[in-house]
């Protein structure tokens, strides 16, 4: 049976340890999140919950892990935990192993460990590098935030810092604190952690819909659509059988591991405007993702990282160079809507590099030439150091 939950100011809603019986949705009044008396516990600091927040079912636990006690009267709708099930639609982060559904979807799915605290996984299907792929440490923690927050709120502006190379092979703890919740916006901080060091933070604001002045100054490039461009596999094909690449060359690179990467792109230059500071090319996600537009901007989100401060080497790239480069930071803000699985037009210029830090800019527009989004990274680009025990090439 559905059920509501009276309560007055004091009493105790959910008691830490008790069995959780259904998700308790807040009408009515205020309550607090208690921390527990347990040493591990007791640096959590208490938090408040409004109208429409939610607790209890959903977390991995059958128990409380907190107290709740009202703080005013209170009233909250309850979701027995035999309808859980309502509460799993066709949508967000629900991992579905039906084979039409994007990799993605599965990439950004979070455990929810206990209440905003979620766990996160580097998927070896998903696109590797030496460290935890930035793009999935910005989408990971977005959708972590994104579960907090009243879902008419959309997230329109992020901004995050990487502190430290996340590490392939273990689960990435996401810990959100509800910063504020006001009735047009809410802020939410996540801070990542790996053997309880944070390896990465992200500031997040969203938004509730909102009509007012409009105009766009930007103009999306001339470039060819879509249809009529070579995808990264199909370059990569081409250069495996192209006779004018050595054949040592060609040999090596059809050794390499080549997993597709889960965003498809589409580059509208050849590989000769290479040098320039600046790349423009088309992507979208592979696969079908679930109508839902805080999916759709995680995955953009993902997306945005992938082939981006690069282009801030582009000068400076010559035969036989290494490079080492990390992203540093990196803002988006969201303008309007997005379709993730539809192609945008990624419009990238390094104005500098400076410092063993590349900057870099980014527009994203739909195929109609809106823009959809802004963005900005700073990267540190530096020669690759020859490491100590690897022998120095001899001349
Ligand atoms: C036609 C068009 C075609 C277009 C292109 C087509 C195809 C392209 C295909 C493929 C492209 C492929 C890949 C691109 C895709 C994605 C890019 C993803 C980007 C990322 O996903 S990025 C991950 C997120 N971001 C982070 O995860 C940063 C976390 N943050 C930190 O990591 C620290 O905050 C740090 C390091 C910034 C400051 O830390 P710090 O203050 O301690 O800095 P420090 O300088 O001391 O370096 C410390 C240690 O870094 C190593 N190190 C430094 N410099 C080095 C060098 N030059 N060479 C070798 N190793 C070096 C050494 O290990 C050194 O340690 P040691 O000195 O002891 O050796």
């Amino acid at each position: 049976m559905l059920g509501f939950c009276l309560a007055e100011p004091g009493d105790y809603v959910a008691r830490e340890g008790e069995p959780v019986d259904g998700l308790y949705i807040i009408l009515d009044g205020q309550a607090e999140v208690s921390a527990s008396a347990n040493a591990e516990e007791a640096n959590r600091p208490d938090y408040v919950l409004n109208k429409y927040d939610y607790f209890g079912y959903g977390t991995n636990s059958s128990d409380h892990q907190v107290n709740v006690v009202a703080l005013s009267k209170l009233t909250c709708f309850i979701l027995p935990n035999q309808y859980g099930y309502l509460l799993q639609p066709k949508t967000i982060w629900n991992a579905e192993e039906t084979p039409e559904h994007s990799l993605l979807e599965k990439i950004l799915h979070l455990e929810p460990l206990e209440v905003d605290i979620f766990r996160g996984f580097t998927l070896p299907e998903g696109p590797m590098f030496r460290q935890v792929f930035g793009g999935q440490l910005i989408g990971q923690a977005l959708a972590a935030a994104s579960k907090t927050v009243d879902c008419l709120k959309m997230v329109h502006s992020l901004h995050a810092i990487f502190l430290v190379a996340g590490d392939n092979n273990m689960p990435i703890i996401y810990q959100v604190h509800r910063a504020r919740d006001g009735s047009s916006f809410a802020t939410r901080k996540v801070e990542a952690k790996q053997k309880g060091l944070v390896i990465f933070t992200l500031i997040a604001s969203f938004q509730k819909e909102e009509v007012g002045f409009e105009h766009q100054a930007a103009i999306m490039p001339d470039v060819p659509p879509p249809e009529q461009l070579l995808n990264l596999e199909e370059i990569r094909e081409r250069r495996l059988t192209d006779p004018r690449f050595p054949t040592q060359y060609r040999n090596l690179a059809a050794k390499k591991k080549f997993t597709p990467w889960p965003i498809e792109m589409r580059f509208c230059e050849d590989s000769a405007s290479q040098h320039k500071p600046s790349l423009n090319y088309w992507f979208r996600a592979r696969g079908k993702l679930s109508d839902d537009q805080a999916l759709h901007r995680c995955v953009v989100a993902y997306a945005s990282d992938l082939l981006y401060s690069g282009v801030s080497l582009n000068p400076h790239r010559e035969k036989g160079l290494k490079t080492y480069s990390l992203s540093l930071d990196h803002s988006i803000w969201f303008h309007k809507p997005v379709k993730a699985d539809d192609w945008l037009l990624y419009v990238i210029e390094s104005p500098s590099a400076h410092g063993g830090r590349g900057f870099v800019t980014g527009r994203m527009f739909n195929r109609q030439g809106e823009l959809i989004m802004s963005l900005t990274q700073e990267a540190l680009i530096r020669r690759e150091k020859t490491r100590g025990p690897n022998p120095r090439p001899k001349l």
